[in-house]
């Protein structure tokens, strides 16, 4: 079948949309994400994602990473999805949505490219050695790291993802340095299984492990450049618990197609 696509990106985070209301694409193989995915022999994209009708919600989002396999959550690509459901005239300006790890809320600017989305509560931070290694709706491990700009993310990131403690399960590896009033971050993507020029749930895992770092306390607003942008995270932290954790950022519609599926 064909089907017309939406290509978004939110900060460099890229990824291939499909209005799937009326159910027109019932099951995505591997392959063939990966084969819409690929930057030259398909569209190019980080991920793929289905918006799908859902009862009790405005929509569902149905992500897939890159490689194909259904992926856990995507921060940019949730931003992205809101944008979309605000152009199919889905949603106004606030949603409520399902995805893999649960109920999000969102809100979008009049102009349809600025999202604020809520992220599911943390309570649980472990350590591995010096990184802090946690789950904000897909998994992460965050390093501090100097001379980011040129550091070897890809091979250092594709190690740490590949060590015995995390290949089968994978994980999504930050690493952050300090930079004016927040951080510079760059993401080692699973599933890409390359760097990424954003991650959002990565960026809020950044945010997150720095405050419990930095022992600070309250509601805190964390600004963090990546390679593709600007995101900001704001967040209470109780000392055990974060909450009212919300991703905020760019979200853009890039050109639309059709393709073969
Ligand atoms: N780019 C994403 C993360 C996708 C999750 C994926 N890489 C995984 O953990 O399998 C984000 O903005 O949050």
């Amino acid at each position: 079948m064909n089907a017309k696509f939406y290509k978004y990106q939110g900060a460099g985070n890229d990824f291939i949309l499909i209005d799937n209301r009326q159910n027109a694409v019932k099951q995505l193989d591997d392959e063939t994400v990966a084969r819409l995915c690929d930057r030259r022999f398909g569209i190019g994209a980080d991920g793929l994602m289905l918006l799908e009708n859902l009862e009790g919600y405005d929509f569902k989002m149905v992500y897939y990473n890159a490689d194909g396999n259904e992926g856990s959550m995507c921060g940019n690509g949730g931003r992205c999805i809101v944008a979309f459901a605000k152009y199919l005239g889905v949603i106004n300006d606030t949603t409520k949505f399902l995805a893999t790890d649960g109920v999000h809320h969102a809100k979008i600017s009049d102009a349809g490219n600025w999202v604020s989305l809520q992220m599911i509560d943390v309570d649980t931070i472990e350590n591995d050695g010096s990184a802090y290694v946690l789950n904000t709706g897909s998994p992460h491990y965050v390093k501090q790291a100097t001379e980011l700009k040129v550091k070897d993310v890809y091979n250092e990131g594709y190690a740490i993802r590949n060590n015995a403690t995390y290949k089968a399960e994978g994980i999504n590896v930050n690493f952050v340095e300090k930079e004016g009033d927040g951080y510079f971050v760059r993401t080692f993507e699973r599933g890409v299984e390359n760097e990424t020029y954003a991650c959002g749930t990565g960026v809020t895992a950044v945010a997150l492990a720095m405050a419990k770092h930095n022992q600070q306390y309250g509601t805190i607003n964390t600004p963090i450049k990546v390679l593709g942008g600007d995101l900001n995270i704001r967040f209470d932290h109780d000392g055990e618990k974060f909450s009212n954790i919300f991703l905020e950022g760019p979200a853009e519609l890039v050109f639309t197609g059709e393709i073969a599926i």
